[in-house]
């Protein structure tokens, strides 16, 4: 409300009653429109009663219009007829207030914005007064008084009252008292004593002094807004009221509510100063105009006094608006009702008029009459508005009242004081509960979490340990497998290393399956990695909990208890993958334990196997049990391997061809580059490994008998045949040593070479009868070390030739039988040992000094290795072949086969010694391996077939 010292003016439009209601029209709606015959759109009509017209509208909450045009002017001619040239067809007056309330308006609205304004100025002794305005039948009663159901402005300005003082009660001491009167037909009655008092004649009579008070009336003192409202209602009751025309309820009085409040403040001093306010909230009675009540008799008195009261309050208002607050006479004593304003309307007082009109047209004069005298009210200049207050000063018998007054309020205060710092302490006390219990919380909820991610989480980091090794594990593989090269039909992989392939192939696919993304161990991984997130966000929230609950300490508390599951989660997880990795590790061991035991086994059978063939002669069940052996220890590897790998390694059926001992070349280190070309079987990577690997027989040969000459043939880079001393046969180093497989010469000397090229024709029948001879030794048990191997040549000191072996075989066996063993493993454990002894790489240009030299013992043995009766027949024909002669180029085709031949079978031989070396290929594997020595792709096989050429 406005601050200026005037009377502030509220309007409040009460909604329409039922009749009303019935009359007016609705509210337009763009659905029910319809078309009237002159072509405007308008609203449906009501078709029964007198049409009634929303007579204000409301625009803001200060303004509102009075007789509006209506928006549907086709129903506005017919209800108002023509409206001749020149008049104004509607009032279309704009009022200006402090407040416009709407029929939609709550009481508490209503309260808010008139009453409860003024409360402030009750404490610090300014007068205040509310009072309602208006016709008979506009909501005035309703606004003042309200209903049980809907309190009007006393009750909720007692309530606020009250709640206002108990707020204050520490500081001022409030007295509140109330008076209820009436002003009825100029008569003031007490509507607060009992009915059947007695009460004055000509009613209570009103004292204008200061201020102007009633004589007489009883004064109660509520304490509470209840006991205010009890009052009220019961004064109500006692109230004069009627029905009318206009309303049922019509009250034929104004009636008069006072508080009056007296406020001291707490402090004992010589002076109090003592502040005073009245608020009066008055219910005037409505205006009534005799033609619209149709008021007879009593009711007429009545009105005409009411319409006398309030005429002599709109003069009151006029003369207070045309003083302009200048000193003029205004007519307060015309009436009781303006004597009891006076200080309302013009003296130090805050008054807030409450207009209250209806809505509809059946109500047009009243609510533009209405309209208009709160306009003027709203003009009038009040005073500045002053507070009531008073200085006490004590008298001295009046100090020991203050004193014990003063010592009441110390013992007041006191334990106040001590019932607060027990509040206090009690608070403190109660916060460091929470604060334990929240602490405790947080950590038990840290523990029932990690509790619950534990096993996952441990879970998750065992399969990152797996996932690791497997991963390693397929490195390796892989990398095996591509040093085996690609399996296409064009490349030629040997058939060891086929079923290498077969048993690394399913390898690298269960590893694979393991590392794929839907795996077992993918999906627990990632459900670890969700738990652990969901365990690590866990954690944040549980510190950010409830932060301004706690105070610093607590928060590190919980902090550092985070980071403690934190870390024992971390612990666990890094003993699992260490356990995950253990486990691996120890399957690694056991896995190469086996793999050692196997190796060892597998080795040791086969060279048992190897030497027993050597030495086989022609007993067939020597050669069956050998098989056997290497059947049962083949089923052994392959359960172990089952066990390990989870299948044995694969069988296949070898061809001659591509028979997988023939072709073995020994296990390449994985550090080996895999071949870039594989389509020919000299590419592959075990031709190139192993094409190196020569035979000996060749090499010894060449590096004992013409060592002198080597250096020649090597600057000559020609294939080259040596003479022997009769100038018969030859020595063919061109299919062996200087030609490559693709044909081109090469500076290396090869000591191995075919053993056609200077090997005679009856070598074949002499090998023959050597393993005859060694295969009898097998059946005997009294099998004596291969006279292939050198350490058996080294080993008896007796034996420095070949040729005494018949003759010293019987007084020899048993040192033979105690050494072979050794020498075979030497051998076979060192194939690369061997071979580099008989084969060198030497750049172009130099000569062979770094060759290897035969040890004398065998160069000895070289020359004497005529074995038997035959091979003295053949001397000429050995001697011969020393003889350095013309070499033709040995035909591809001939060096695999690797007979003994000192000549190519093309140029030289005759069509039945071609047929005799053919028939040779026809035999059994174990005689080629014999005599097979150009067979490059096995070590082991080079063991075997290296033996007779030299010694
Ligand atoms: N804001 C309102 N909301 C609902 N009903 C209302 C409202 N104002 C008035 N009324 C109803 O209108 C009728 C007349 O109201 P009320 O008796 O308060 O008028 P009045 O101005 O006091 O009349 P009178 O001067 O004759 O005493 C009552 O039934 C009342 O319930």
């Amino acid at each position: 409300m406005d601050a200026t010292p005037t009377i502030a003016v509220a309007v409040r439009i009460r909604p329409p009653n039922s009749w009303e209601a019935a009359r007016l029209p609705e509210v337009p709606s763009f659905d029910d429109v319809s078309l009237r015959g002159e072509g405007n759109l308008c609203t449906p009509r009501k078709t029964t009663g007198t049409p009634l017209t929303h007579i204000v509208r409301v625009t803001d909450k200060r303004l509102l219009i009075f007789d509006p045009p209506d928006e549907d002017t086709a129903r506005a001619f017919k209800e108002r007829g023509f409206w001749p040239p020149g008049t104004k067809r509607y009032k279309d007056r704009r009022f200006l207030f402090d407040r416009v309330f709407d029929v939609g308006a709550h009481q508490r609205d209503v309260f808010e914005e008139t009453a409860k304004p003024l409360l402030d100025g009750l404490f610090e002794g300014f007068n205040a007064t509310v009072f309602a305005y208006g016709a008979t039948g506009c909501g005035k009663t309703y606004t003042i008084s309200g209903t049980e159901d809907d309190p009007g402005l006393i009750y909720l300005t007692m309530a606020e009252l009250f709640q206002q003082i108990e707020d204050k009660k520490d500081e001022v001491r409030v007295d509140v008292t109330v008076t209820f009167l009436e002003i009825y037909n100029e008569e003031i009655r007490d509507l607060l004593v009992q009915p059947g008092s007695p009460t004055p004649k000509g009613g209570l009579v009103i004292r204008e002094d200061k201020f102007v008070q009633v004589s007489h009336l009883t004064e109660l003192r509520p304490s509470t807004a209840e006991e205010v409202k009890e009052i009220v209602l019961a004064g109500n009751a006692r109230r004069t009221q009627s029905p009318t025309h206009a309303n049922e309820t019509s009250s034929r009085s104004h009636a008069v509510l006072q508080i009056h409040l007296a406020t001291a403040p707490r402090t004992a001093d010589t002076t109090e100063l003592h502040k005073m306010a009245t608020l009066s909230i008055i219910d005037l009675a409505g205006s009534e105009r005799a033609s619209a009540t149709k008021n007879m008799g009593e009711r007429m008195v009545e009105g005409a006094n009411i319409n006398k009261s309030l005429l002599a309050l709109g003069s009151c208002i006029n003369a207070l608006c045309e003083s302009g607050g200048r000193k003029i006479h205004v007519p307060y004593r015309n009436s009781k009702l303006t004597r009891l304003l006076k200080f309302s309307l013009g003296g130090n007082c805050k008054t807030v008029m409450i207009v209250c009109i209806a809505p509809a047209s059946n109500h047009f004069d009243d609510t533009h009459n209405t309209l208009v005298y709160a306009e003027r009210a709203k003009k009038i200049k009040t005073k500045t508005v002053t507070a009531n207050f008073i200085n006490v000063d004590r008298h001295v018998g009046q100090y020991v009242e203050a004193i014990n007054r003063l010592h009441a309020e110390v013992a007041e205060l006191k334990s106040k004081l001590a019932s607060k710092s027990n509040a206090e302490a009690e608070s403190i006390k109660r916060k460091r509960i929470e604060v334990k219990a929240e602490v405790n919380r947080a950590k038990i909820d840290m523990q029932t979490k990690l509790d619950e991610s534990r096993e996952i989480m441990a879970d998750g980091a065992a399969c990152a340990g797996t996932l690791y090794a497997a991963d390693a594990r397929l490195q390796s593989l892989r990398t095996r497998l591509a040093l085996i090269g690609p399996s296409s039909p064009d490349s030629y992989i040997p058939s060891h290393l086929v079923a290498e392939r077969n048993l690394l192939l399913p390898l690298i696919e269960a590893e694979e399956k393991i590392l794929r993304d839907d795996s077992a161990v993918q999906t627990r991984i990632r459900r670890s990695n969700n738990t652990s997130n969901m365990f690590a966000a866990m954690l944040r929230a549980v510190c950010e909990r409830r932060q301004n609950k706690l105070d610093e300490v607590s928060i590190e508390n919980i902090a550092l208890s985070a980071q403690l599951k934190k870390t024992e989660m971390e612990m666990t997880q890094a003993r699992a993958e260490t356990e995950a990795l253990k486990t691996v590790t120890d399957r690694y061991s056991e896995q190469f334990v086996t793999f050692a035991s196997i190796l060892a086994s597998t080795n040791a059978l086969l060279k048992e196997s190897s030497q027993a063939l050597l030495c086989d002669s022609q007993e067939p069940g020597s050669i069956t049990s050998v098989g056997l052996a290497l059947k049962k220890l083949a089923d052994a590897n392959d359960v172990s391997l089952t066990s390990l790998v989870g299948h044995p390694a694969f069988s296949y059926t070898p061809s001659v061809d591509s028979s997988t001992i023939l072709s073995f070349t020994g296990h390449l280190p994985s550090t080996v580059k895999a071949p870039v070309h594989r389509n020919s079987p000299r590419n592959s990577l075990s031709s190139q490994v192993t094409r190196k690997l020569k035979s000996p027989r060749k090499s010894v040969t060449r590096t004992s008998i013409v060592p002198s000459r080597r250096t020649h043939v090597l600057k000559e880079k020609k294939s080259l045949r040596w003479k022997d001393e009769v100038g018969q046969g030859s020595l063919d180093d061109a299919s062996s040593s200087n030609v490559d497989a693709d044909g081109s010469a090469s500076n290396r000397i090869s000591v191995g070479g075919s053993d056609s090229d200077w090997e005679d024709e009856r070598a074949d029948e002499s090998v023959d009868r050597f393993i005859s001879s060694m295969s009898t030794c097998v059946k005997l048990k009294k099998s004596r070390s291969s006279r292939l191997d050198p350490g058996f040549l080294k080993a008896g000191k007796d034996m420095s030739t070949l040729g005494s072996l018949a003759e010293d075989e019987e007084t020899s066996q048993s040192s033979i039988l105690s050494q072979r063993p050794a020498l075979l493993t030497d051998r076979v454990n060192r194939p690369f040992d061997v071979s580099q002894s008989f084969s060198l790489d030497i750049p172009k240009g130099r000569s062979s000094v770094a060759t290897p030299r035969m040890p004398s013992a065998l160069r000895t043995s070289r020359r004497k290795s005529q074995i038997g009766p035959v091979r003295s027949e053949k001397t000429s024909r050995r001697r011969s072949s020393l003889l350095l002669q013309p070499l033709q180029p040995t035909s591809p085709i001939e060096k695999p086969l690797g007979g003994a031949r000192r000549v190519p079978m093309e140029s030289t031989r005759s069509p039945a010694k071609r047929s005799k070396r053919a028939s040779l290929l026809g035999r059994t594997t174990m005689s080629m391996r014999h005599r097979a020595p150009v067979l490059d792709q096995n070590i082991n096989v080079y063991s075997m077939s290296s033996k007779p050429s030299w010694k």
